[in-house]
Parts: structure tokens; sequence; C-alpha cells
């Protein structure tokens, strides 16, 4: 048990997916896991306890935003001896080319405030991918033959922006963007564990393309997919 978490010690497994949206916890962990257990919901932040094939996953929420995530992410690895994580969110495109649905991998998060330099104590706006999830996650798509796309993400602070984040993103050679991966992969460098970040692209903010939030819910299959046969390898 921690400040935000009730789970026993032993009902969070190893390796853990990580949605923004607790709902989405729920729905995935009833629909992909096997005898799911919900071991968390202190403030509804839905944390599931199952099996995938016979190996024990945790599917648990994150909120929305680094802080959150910052928050949920340290207590698992911390507390509750986590050891991988795979972030399983939502993402919106600078990359006119990227179209709603696709499966983007990240390969670094690229943040804007002082958070890795306050837990890691190293000013770093941009950092890596856990190199043994990326690979795995790479390897698992060819194996299963599904195609995804890789890039640099931007774990932006602020979702109603008022300045040009296009423009940014140019600068920037940013890929994506959303709200999480900067956070979660500050606390795997400064704890030495594992982070991966996985993202459903939902909007495309060059073209205007956009999913509505029901489409959504109903097409997070692919990545949950990609995520679990992903977690088989480290069984
Ligand atoms: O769908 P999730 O995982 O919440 O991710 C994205 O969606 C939220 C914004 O609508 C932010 O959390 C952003 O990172
Ligand atoms: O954070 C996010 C997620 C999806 N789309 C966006 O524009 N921002």
């Amino acid at each position: 048990m921690t400040v935000h978490i009730e789970a026993k010690k032993g009902e969070i497994a190893k390796f853990v997916l990580m949605p923004g949206d607790p709902l989405r916890a729920e729905k995935m962990a009833k629909k992909f896991l096997k005898d799911p257990k919900l071991v968390n919901q202190v403030r509804n932040m839905f944390m599931y306890t199952g099996t995938y094939k016979g190996m024990k996953v945790t599917i648990a929420a994150s909120g929305m935003g680094n802080a959150s995530m910052g928050i949920y992410s340290y207590e698992l690895f911390n507390d509750y001896e986590v050891e991988n994580i795979i972030r399983v969110g939502t993402a919106g495109a600078y990359n006119k080319d990227f179209r709603p649905y696709s499966v983007f991998n990240t390969i670094e998060s690229y943040g804007e405030s002082d958070f890795a330099k306050i837990v890691t104590g190293k000013d770093d706006k941009i950092l890596k991918s856990s190199k043994i999830l990326f690979d795995a996650i790479e390897q698992t798509a060819k194996e299963i033959k599904m195609p995804i796309i890789t890039g640099r993400a931007h774990a932006s602070d602020v979702f109603y922006r008022s300045d040009d984040s296009l423009k940014l993103a140019k600068e920037k050679n940013l890929d994506v963007v959303e709200m999480e991966t900067y956070g979660l992969f500050s606390n795997a460098i400064k704890l030495n564990k594992n982070a991966a970040a996985l993202f459903t692209i939902s909007d495309n903010l060059v073209t205007g393309e956009v999913t509505t939030s029901e489409e959504r819910q109903n097409n997070f299959d692919k990545m949950f997919e990609l995520a679990l046969e992903t977690a088989l390898k480290f069984k």
C-alpha cells in the first residue's frame, strides 16, 4: 500500500501496461486478461492484475499529465518492485503522414519542464525509451506482422496551448504529442527500471483529421495486443 495505491504487495505484476484513462484500463483488462482482479480504486485510478497467455500482467491507469504519471509510475517501480512499464496511450500527430489509428513506438520523449532535472538531477530535455523494451516491441511487431511507426514524442505539459506547436515540432524534430512519457522515462532512469511508450494516433494536427472518443475507445486493440505480446518476451 502506498499514498496513492491500495494494492497489497504481490498484487501488482512486474510487467505493467499504463493507459492514461482509468476506463480504458478497465475495459482492456476485461477484454485481454484472464481472471482480471481490481487491485486499486483509490481516486478511481483503476489497476487490474490478471494473466495473459499464462503471464501475470497489470493494466494500471496513469491519469493525465507528467505529474500524475510521475506519481503512479514512481510508486509502481519503487514500492511494488515493477520492472517494466509500457505506456499505452493516445497521441496527436505533428507528422502529416501519420494516419489515425496507426501505432507509434517512441524512440525519445521531449519534455519542456524541469521534471527530469528534479527527478534525476540531470537537465535532459530528451529522454530515450529503454532499449531493451523498445527493441522487444519492434521485434514483436515484426513477428506478428503489425506495421508500426516510430519517432520522437513531445510530452507537452499543456493541452490547450496558444503557441505555434507545429513550429516547435519542426524546431525540435517532434513527430507526435502526448502528455505523460517524459515523467515515466524520468522515473525509469532514476530507479534503473525499463519504460517504453506506445501510442495510437488519435488525430493529425496538420491535416485536421480527428477521431471521436467513442471511436478511440474501440480502436486500441492493436496497441494492447502489441504491448501484451511484447510482455511475453519478459516472462
Ligand atoms: O489517451 P491518454 O493515454 O490519456 O493520452 C493522451 O490523452 C490525454 C489528452 O486528451 C493525455 O493524457 C494524452 O497524453
Ligand atoms: O496530448 C494529446 C493527445 C492527443 N492529441 C493531442 O493533440 N494532444
